[in-house]
């Protein structure tokens, strides 16, 4: 279980909280969707779950471990239960789609393995088992700069899967590519959150692809949560009130 508790983040040097006493919980199974306009603070709220973003007060516990005050080297074995897919995928375009995906495992090794470069057969199997997942088989040894946008977001889907995580989180890993491909991202995503009865919570701006497959979606307006329900409540009402 993920608990948020009176979460507060205010950037340095600016007056308003970007997230304001936010409060939920979410469960092992659950594909959230949350939404809001720009600035509302979606990517500040997912950002602060794995700590790339420190929070400013108020708890975050994951399975019991307090997340907000961890010494960073138990956060690191706490961070590797958690995998970001990103809107830029970022991935290092120079190398191939198997290298790029089995960066997913560097987590998980010691330090001196990964600057050499030095990947096990299994390790290079897992990745190819990834990579066939997501659908990319054909594409294992392409440079990812000459990938299309939707087959780079299937790497970084590949890569995270390297990293057998429990919670999926994606801050708008559909916002650079087109309906067609951002409805395929999504169908693959629900189904690798299905197989591995993940917990996925994901920004989104699209909000029929996010009704369409959330199982719950929350909703921020200036940095507070103004809706958490169900996808079929989000009637024109909610809309108004969050993109207002
Ligand atoms: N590094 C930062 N320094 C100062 N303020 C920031 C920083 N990052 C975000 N903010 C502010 O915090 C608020 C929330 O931003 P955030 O990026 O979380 O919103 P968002 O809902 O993800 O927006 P978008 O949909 O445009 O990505 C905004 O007012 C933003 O200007």
């Amino acid at each position: 279980m993920l608990s948020i508790a009176d979460l507060v983040v205010r950037y340095p040097k600016t007056d308003e909280n970007a997230l304001d006493h936010v409060n939920l919980t979410f469960k092992k199974g659950e594909f959230v969707c949350v939404l809001g306009k720009s600035g509302a603070g979606k990517s500040t709220f997912i950002r602060t779950i794995n700590r790339l973003q420190l929070a400013t007060a108020g708890q975050i516990t994951w399975e019991g471990t307090n997340l907000t005050n961890l010494s960073e080297a138990k956060m690191r074995r706490v961070r590797s239960d958690m995998v970001m897919i990103f809107q830029h995928f970022n991935l290092i375009p120079r190398m191939t789609v198997l290298q790029n995906t089995l960066t997913g495992s560097f987590g998980k090794r010691p330090p001196y393995k990964n600057i050499l470069g030095l990947f096990s057969e299994q390790e290079q199997k897992r990745a190819l088992d990834a990579l066939k997942e997501v659908g990319l088989e054909k594409h294992v040894h392409k440079r990812v700069e000459a990938l299309s946008g939707g087959q780079k977001q299937r790497v970084g889907i590949a890569r995270a899967l390297l990293q057998d995580p429990k919670i999926l989180l994606g801050d708008e890993p559909v916002a650079s590519l087109d309906p067609t491909t951002s409805r395929k991202i999504f169908e693959l995503l629900k189904r690798i959150h299905e197989e591995r009865e993940l917990l996925s919570i994901i920004n989104i701006h699209d909000v029929n692809l996010a009704k369409e497959f959330a199982t719950r979606i929350v909703a921020f307006r200036d940095g507070q949560l103004i809706f958490d329900g169900m996808p079929n409540e989000v009637d024109d009402h909610i809309f108004a009130e969050v993109y207002q």
